[in-house]
């Protein structure tokens, strides 16, 4: 597998290197070695044998009971960031599994044995304590053959909620994305810095670059339905993925409460949180791919803004104009609220990335300054231009430096680049339409899917056939999609929470409405 390189005087443009943010031109946000498959002190066997029980298939094993015997374990014995990310995997596995659990009514404490650790771990990772992305996708894989690189037929999960196929597909699919993205990461770098030096064949190459690894992302995710059942996923992986918000008809009232830390209600915590009964019921959002950063990534190096939705908007006043000082960050014009929050389920360090590399991008503004003859802005556009012209710094031509064959191909390149954005949101678009519209609306089939491909993984990482009795849950078991559910197939959530179809669909719009002179 390549190692980790990148060029570090292409990315001067930031305050630190790329390895200090976690984040590579090879892997993008995903580790560039394996994530570990266990912790090395035996002091963590308790996490580490639960994570083997419950993926054997012994039918007197309960997990929650196996939780609930867990010993209240410090942190101290964590020797690197890598182990952080493990121990926050198993936990994370731990919280969604324990409080959804399997053919069992939700629960909403969880106990402080894993409450209190998990906690912890986010705090140092600086990323909320619950399922998500950089869980399932970015530290939930390993190589089969550890000699040969990233590839669907080198690679499997570490763990799994249902232990079927369908989800291993879901999960590795997802990686290949993320993992393809190590090149947009490459040529964005590439394009900020040549634009830095005003060397327009190098913005021009490096754009190329990033239309065409989009294009590698729209191909992988057609990909997805290839062994990834809309019915197994809709029914069974979809409810693990579930958070703990917008979610009142899974039976789960309204938030869970993390024994041993929220002691006491507080109006300045650092998350959604609603108080019953003397007890603090945190919110949290459902693991999404909302939470990947690399389409965050690659929406602020070509420029592209986002706005609150209608529905965000209207809620606006009271939702995030609320008395919780969480809610008031993510309203900030210009930003979806919803992307904006989806940062806090990253890391500290690939948000920090997100950030800085915001305050250095100059892709748009310098396409803009110098393509003005060609793509004759006007209204929306115009005033975007008289605020750069404002604000031209040294290392930006002004107007007229370049010929009007150059400004074309520049343009083009960057109107290219913006389309083959746009492109893969359609793709992600048609392709999850299917998941969440498309499913068979009949009883759930029993004991079948596509998969027939047996486990050879590790502890967390073993896994039942498809035809395992949590392979295809009926819908009461979580209530996610229950047939109770308020939800309906007109307005069907996304796994974070969103009117999925109008959200997705202005997404694409904004993208699209990026383009310049067109
Ligand atoms: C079966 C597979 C998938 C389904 C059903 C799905 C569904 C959704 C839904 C419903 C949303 C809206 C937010 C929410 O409420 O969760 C969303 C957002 C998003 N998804 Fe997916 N998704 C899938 C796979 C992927 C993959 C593989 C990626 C690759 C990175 C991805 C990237 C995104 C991104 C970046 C967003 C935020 C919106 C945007 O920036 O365009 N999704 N997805």
């Amino acid at each position: 597998m390549p190692t980790a390189t990148h060029n570090n005087d292409v990315w001067s443009f930031l305050p630190q290197p790329l390895s200090e943010y976690d984040v590579s031109e090879v892997s993008a946000f995903i580790p560039p070695e394996p994530p570990l498959t266990k912790l090395s002190d035996p002091y963590y066997s308790p996490w580490e044998d639960l994570a083997y029980n419950s993926s054997i298939q012994d039918p007197n094993f309960s997990f929650r009971d196996g939780i609930r015997k867990l010993p209240l374990l410090s942190l101290d014995r964590l020797t690197s960031y890598k182990e952080f990310q493990r121990a926050y995997s198993l936990l994370a596995y731990f919280s969604n599994k324990y409080v959804w659990g399997v053919h069992e009514q939700p629960e909403d404490e969880l106990p402080t044995c894993i409450a209190v650790p998990f906690c912890k771990v986010s705090e140092y990772l600086g990323i909320n304590p619950i399922h998500t992305n950089s869980a399932i996708v970015l530290w939930n894989w390993k190589l089969l053959n550890p000699e040969l690189g990233i590839d669907l037929d080198n690679l499997d999960t570490l763990y799994s909620f249902t232990r079927t196929s369908d989800e291993t597909w879901f999960c590795l699919v997802s990686l290949l994305i993320e993992y393809a993205g190590g090149d947009l990461i490459k040529y964005s770098g590439l394009a900020n810095h040549a634009a830095l030096n005003n060397d327009l064949p190098g913005v021009i190459s490096a754009l190329g670059g990033i239309t065409a690894t989009m294009k590698k992302f729209s191909k992988l995710m057609f990909k997805m339905p290839e062994k990834c059942s809309t019915h197994v996923f809709y029914w069974s992986i979809r409810p693990n993925l579930a958070g703990w918000e917008s979610i009142e008809s899974s039976g789960l009232k309204g938030g869970v409460t993390y024994l041993g830390v929220d002691t006491e209600p507080g109006s300045n915590a650092q998350y959604e949180s609603v108080s019953r009964d003397g007890k603090v019921y945190r919110k949290y959002s459902g693991a999404s791919a909302a939470q990947s950063s690399i389409i965050q990534f690659i929406d602020i190096a070509l420029g592209i803004k986002h706005y609150a939705t209608q529905e965000e908007f209207a809620q606006g006043i009271s939702k995030y104009n609320s008395s919780s000082n969480q809610s008031q960050k993510y309203i900030q014009p210009p930003g979806n609220p919803y992307l904006l929050k989806m940062r806090d389920y990253m890391t500290m360090k690939h948000r920090q990335f997100l950030l800085d590399f915001e305050k250095a991008c100059i892709i748009r503004k310098y396409v803009f300054l110098n393509t003005q003859d060609v793509s004759r802005p006007s209204g929306d556009a115009f005033s975007e231009l008289l605020s750069y012209r404002e604000d031209i710094s040294d290392s930006i031509k002004p107007t007229g430096s370049f010929s009007t064959k150059e400004q074309l191909e520049l343009l083009d390149a960057y109107n290219r680049s913006i389309s083959s954005l746009k492109s893969f949101r359609d793709a992600h678009f048609s392709v999850i339409k299917n998941y969440i519209f498309g499913y068979d609306t009949d009883k759930p089939r029993d004991k079948s899917s596509n998969s027939d491909k047996k486990s050879t993984q590790m502890p967390l990482d073993q896994k039942e056939d498809s035809g395992s009795e949590n392979a295809t849950k009926k819908p009461t078991d979580s209530g996610y999609g229950s047939e109770d559910s308020a939800e309906t197939k007109e307005n069907a959530l996304g796994t974070g929470g969103t009117d999925a179809l109008s959200f997705l669909g202005q997404l694409k719009n904004e993208t699209k409405a990026t383009r310049l002179g067109s």
